[in-house]
């Protein structure tokens, strides 16, 4: 198993007007890892995944990924980056079927220039197989192959999630980023979900969550970084955090989950 840190937060810190967010909170992931990110409501969790992804700018710190910055940018240029990220509600075309959205994930290593496709090219009909089966391969992993041909509005909620997760999957990243992958998901999508990201972190992919569902953090994660008020209180692994007095003060004595 590759030990090495690939994700470096050094150092971050936000603030929305005279609120911070998120006070000078270090986190290393290591490579094929899963990496847990938990606290109470408002700790700072999606603004530190909104930092790592881009998408807003922190007021200190830096974010480095295989030792290189990582500039704000546009979502899609994320995944040309090696990082995929789904979000606590799932954005998906609901009116296309199952296939076509997860082929959409993977349209940023498109190479085809848009003519080549209006002239149905043999280039870019080569293109859209290869992209195909490359989809039902990320459809099989989540077990859902079957559900390609479904229009995902008729999926259930659990299922729709793990659409969001083949397509992540098929943009092929290194780094998967999963906000409340549990939410909303019954206890046999839960344990699924498990089995699926274990077996993800087999094939050497890294991956972090937020997750409110104590239960699965404690399962699934190796590491566990927990936030409070913007502030990383506490890190280690689960039997460390399980009974890690700050924790048990800040969280988990909430009964959250
Ligand atoms: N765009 C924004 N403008 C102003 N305040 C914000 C903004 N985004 C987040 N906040 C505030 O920053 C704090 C941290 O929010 P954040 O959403 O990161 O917490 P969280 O740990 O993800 O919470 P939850 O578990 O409820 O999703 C909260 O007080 C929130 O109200």
């Amino acid at each position: 198993m590759n030990t090495s840190s690939m994700l470096h937060v050094n150092d971050i810190s936000k603030w929305f007007g005279g609120l911070q967010a998120l006070s000078k909170v270090s986190i290393s992931v290591t490579a094929s890892t899963v990496h847990g990110i938990i606290g109470p409501n408002g700790a700072g969790k999606t603004t530190l995944f909104n930092v790592i992804t881009g998408m807003i700018s922190p007021d200190q710190g830096s974010v480095l990924l295989n030792g290189k910055l990582l500039p704000r940018q546009k979502p899609h240029k994320l995944v040309s980056m090696g990082i995929a990220r789904t979000f606590q509600n799932t954005r998906l075309f609901k009116n296309m079927t199952v296939l076509e959205n997860v082929m959409i994930g993977q349209h940023v290593h498109t190479p085809t220039p848009v003519f080549s496709i209006i002239l149905n090219t043999e280039f870019a009909r080569n293109w859209e197989k290869k992209t195909r089966e490359e989809a039902l391969i990320a459809l099989a992993f989540v077990g859902l192959e079957a559900k390609a041909a479904e229009i995902v509005k008729n999926l259930s909620y659990g299922q729709q999630r793990l659409v969001e997760f083949a397509r992540a999957i098929a943009a092929k990243p290194k780094l998967i980023l999963l906000d409340e992958p549990a939410a909303g998901m019954n206890p046999t999508e839960k344990a699924n979900l498990l089995q699926f990201v274990a077996t993800l972190r087999e094939n050497g992919y890294t991956i972090i969550l937020i997750e409110h569902d104590m239960k699965l953090v404690m399962n699934i994660c190796d590491t566990i970084s927990v936030l409070d008020h913007g502030k990383k209180i506490a890190e280690g692994n689960p039997e460390g955090i399980r009974i890690h007095p700050e924790v048990i003060r800040a969280y988990l004595g909430k009964r959250e989950s």
